[in-house]
């Protein structure tokens, strides 16, 4: 991998290394986050080699690769989370509107609010489920008169098509609900705090089924709003939600493309023995 960044607006970029063939030139291409030279290293360990990436607005992006490969790792790039881990360096740059998320001068907070997170395991917090969307917001001082707040709380709950079903019990706890209500309520306080981009780790990992059906048909809304990275080992999630791929091999990015491409016509025999089910 050499270090020329991903830049892929037109289909020529697709000649350049880790730089994604862009077939539906009428997407939204402009960047989200721009991944520059990123290295990451646990203790000794080098987790992450040189990522180059160019993250689109309002496309959903996945991240697919084996076990161990980096993803969840690099995701925690984007939105500072891998900070709460001592043994971590980092080197290179993640960019959003031109600033280095890694600057010092950076407020977390504030990036977290602009780039949210949704786990493999749903995790509300012990409050009801009206208060698991309003307490981000209040905090960051978006919303303080009550009508504001319900207003919030209803479209989040909306968007995450979870209105119908809970607008009748707001006030019970959030952990009293099924695994995959449990997953969009948090999808929910994702969107609640309006961020530009969500992340995902194997966010239906943990679901049935139906559970995990819609959420896809979620993400495949969600993206008119907002930029979503998700990690997933399900190549058919790949290919069913996402709109461009990138395949990450033991800590480096080997191939970043459309999805289309990249479960049609890879790039790469990695890639290709991957999604192929050859190994991994
Ligand atoms: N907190 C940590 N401390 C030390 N090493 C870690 C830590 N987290 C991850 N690693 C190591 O970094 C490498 C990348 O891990 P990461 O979890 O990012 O991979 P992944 O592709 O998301 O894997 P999986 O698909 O199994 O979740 C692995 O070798 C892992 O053991």
């Amino acid at each position: 991998m050499n270090s020329t960044v991903a830049t892929p607006a037109k289909p020529a970029a697709a000649t350049r290394p880790g730089s994604p063939v862009v077939i539906n030139e009428d997407a939204n291409h402009e960047l989200a986050i721009r991944v520059e030279d990123l290295n990451l290293w646990y203790g000794e360990k080098q987790a992450l080699k040189n990522i180059n990436i160019d993250v689109f607005q309002k496309n959903v992006t996945a991240l697919i690769g084996p076990s161990g490969c980096g993803k969840s790792t690099f995701l925690r790039c984007l939105n500072r989370m891998n900070d709460l881990i001592r043994s971590v360096r980092i080197e290179g740059l993640v960019e959003m509107d031109g600033r280095d998320v890694n600057a010092r001068n950076m407020d977390e907070v504030a990036l977290r609010r602009r780039v949210g997170m949704v786990f493999q395991k749903p995790n509300p917090f012990p409050k009801s489920i009206y208060d698991n969307i309003a307490y981000a917001p209040t905090m960051h001082d978006l919303v303080s008169r009550r009508a504001d707040k319900d207003d919030l709380v209803e479209s989040a709950l909306r968007d995450a098509g979870l209105w119908e079903e809970v607008k009748d019990i707001l006030d019970q706890p959030g952990t009293s609900l099924s695994g995959g209500q449990q997953q969009r309520l948090c999808i929910a306080r994702a969107i609640a705090v309006k961020p530009d981009v969500i992340l995902m780790d194997e966010p239906t990992s943990a679901l049935d089924p139906i559970s995990t059906a819609t959420i896809e048909d979620l993400m495949d809304k969600l993206k008119t709003q907002f930029s979503i990275v998700t990690v997933t080992h399900n190549m058919q999630q790949a290919a069913r939600v996402a709109d461009y791929t990138a395949f990450f091999h033991m800590g480096e990015l080997v191939e970043y493309n459309d999805t289309k491409t990249m479960f049609s016509n890879p790039n790469t025999k990695k890639a290709e023995d991957y999604i192929t089910g050859r190994y991994g």
